[in-house]
C-alpha cells in the first residue's frame, strides 16, 4: 500500500508499508554520512552540530524537519544550499554533490535551490517587483524577460497589485509572498523554508502554508520545511524528520508519527499541538485505582477515513466485551484522519487485560488512563 493512500476504516497504526524519507528511491536531496563540526574559536569550544546523518528527501515531497533550538536545523539547511560544507560525508542535491562545488559551479547549482526566511530578508530600498527581479538580474536575464517573469511570479503568489510597493508598505504575509516569489524566480526544483511562518499570525501562517502546498502541487517543487512548530508540520508536510542534538531521532510519514510517536522529543512536540486532554467531565472522574463496578479507561490511537468507527463494534464482536465510547478526537494530519478514542471497559481487570491484549495483537497503540465509577 502506498502510504499516501487512505487507510481502510479504523485501520491500526503500523499496518502501512514501512517506507520513510530515509528509503526514498528517487531522492531530490540525499545526506550521506554527514557530520558538521564548527571548530573551536578563541574561548568557544568546537560544536558538533550534526552527527552521522543519513537522509533521503524524495523528489516532489514536502518534508518537515523539526527540532528544538540548537538541534542543528539551520546547519542542515545551509548544507543543502551549499552555504556550509560538511565536515564528513556529502550532500547530493538533484544528483549533484553540492558539497564538492565551489565558485561559479556552486552559484549555478544554487539557482535551482530557492530559500525563504523567517524575517523575509527583503531589500528595503527595492519595491516588491525589484526584490523578485534580483536573482534574475544576478543570473543575467534580459530586461524584458525579467519583467515578464516578475509579473508571472507576482500573480502566482497573489500580490499582482503590490508590484510597486516597498517592503515597509507590506504586511508580514505579503512580504513572505514576495520572498516566495523571489525564491521561485529562477525556477528551482527545491524550496527550503527556514522558519518561514514563525513571525506570522496563525491566519497568515495558514494562508502561506496553503500557498506553499499549491506551489508543491502545481510546480512539483520539493519543499524542505525547517521549523520548531509541529502545527506547521501537521498543516503542510507529508514526511517528518525529528532532530535533536545533531542526530535524527525519528522520521516517517506525518500521520504515523502523530499517531505513534516513539521518541520523547517527538512526543513532546505532538503534545503541544494535539489537544489530547480529556473532556473535563471525564478527567475529573478519573481515578488511579480500580473502582468497584466501574470501568477501566483506555485511550486507543486510530487512523484512516472514518477512523475508529468500527473499533467498538469489533471489540464487541471479537472479544465479546461491550465497551463504552467515552471520548473521541479525530484530526486531519498529513492528508489522513488520525485521532484517539477513549473507551471504558466494564468487567474488572480481566476484561481490561483482554481488550489490551486484543489491541496489541491488532497493532493499535493504546494506553491505560485510569478508572471511572
Ligand atoms: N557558524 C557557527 N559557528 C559555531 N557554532 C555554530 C555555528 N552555527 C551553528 N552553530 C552551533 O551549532 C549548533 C546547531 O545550530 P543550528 O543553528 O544549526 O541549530 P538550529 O536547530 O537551527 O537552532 P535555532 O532554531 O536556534 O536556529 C548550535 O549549538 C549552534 O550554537
Amino acid at each position: 500500500m502506498n502510504a499516501h493512500q487512505a487507510l481502510a476504516v479504523g485501520e491500526p497504526i503500523g499496518a502501512q508499508a514501512a517506507t520513510s524519507p530515509g528509503d526514498a528511491p528517487d531522492a531530490m536531496v540525499r545526506f550521506e554520512g554527514i557530520s558538521k563540526v564548527y571548530p573551536a574559536y578563541r574561548d568557544k569550544p568546537g560544536v558538533h552540530a550534526l552527527q552521522g546523518l543519513d537522509l533521503a528527501i524524495a523528489r516532489g515531497s514536502i518534508t518537515g524537519v523539526i527540532g528544538r533550538s540548537g538541534a542543528g536545523k539551520s546547519s542542515l539547511v545551509r548544507l543543502i544550499n551549499g552555504l556550509e560544507k560538511p565536515t564528513t560525508g556529502r550532500v547530493v542535491v538533484d544528483g549533484r554533490d553540492i558539497s564538492a562545488l565551489a565558485g561559479r559551479n556552486l552559484r549555478l547549482a544554487q539557482r535551482s535551490i530557492g530559500m525563504i526566511f523567517q524575517h523575509f530578508n527583503l531589500l528595503s530600498s527595492r519595491t516588491a517587483a525589484d526584490n523578485i527581479a534580483l536573482p534574475l538580474e544576478i543570473a543575467g536575464w534580459p530586461k524584458a524577460e525579467i519583467r515578464a517573469r516578475v509579473a508571472e511570479l507576482l500573480a502566482l503568489v497573489g500580490i499582482a497589485d503590490k508590484a510597486d510597493r516597498y517592503p515597509s508598505e507590506l504586511s508580514g504575509g505579503q512580504k513572505q509572498r514576495v520572498g516566495i516569489a523571489r525564491a521561485l524566480a529562477t525556477r528551482p526544483n527545491v524550496l527550503l523554508s527556514d522558519e518561514a511562518t514563525s513571525a506570522l499570525d496563525p491566519q497568515t501562517t495558514r494562508a502561506i502554508l496553503d500557498l506553499l502546498a499549491s506551489i508543491n502541487r502545481e510546480l512539483g517543487v520539493t519543499i524542505v520545511l525547517i521549523t520548531h512548530e509541529m502545527s506547521v508540520v501537521r498543516q503542510l508536510a507529508k514526511e517528518v524528520v525529528v532532530i535533536d542534538a545533531g542526530r535524527i531521532v525519528e522520521r516517517g510519514h506525518v500521520a504515523d508519527i502523530f499517531t505513534n510517536p516513539q521518541h520523547p522529543i517527538t512526543q513532546s512536540f505532538i503534545a503541544e499541538v494535539v489537544g489530547d486532554s480529556l473532556p473535563v467531565s471525564l478527567a475529573s472522574r478519573l481515578r488511579a485505582q480500580p473502582v468497584a463496578g466501574g470501568q477501566a479507561v483506555i485511550r486507543v490511537q486510530v487512523r484512516g477515513t472514518g477512523a475508529g468507527d468500527t473499533l467498538v463494534a469489533r471489540l464487541a464482536r471479537e472479544v465479546g466485551i461491550d465497551v463504552a465510547l467515552l471520548a473521541a478526537r479525530i484530526d486531519e494530519v498529513g492528508g489522513q484522519h488520525v485521532g484517539s478514542l477513549t473507551i471504558g471497559i466494564p468487567g474488572g481487570e480481566g476484561a481490561a487485560q483482554q481488550v489490551l491484549t486484543w489491541l496489541a495483537q491488532h497493532q493499535f497503540a493504546s494506553e491505560r488512563l485510569g478508572h471511572v465509577a
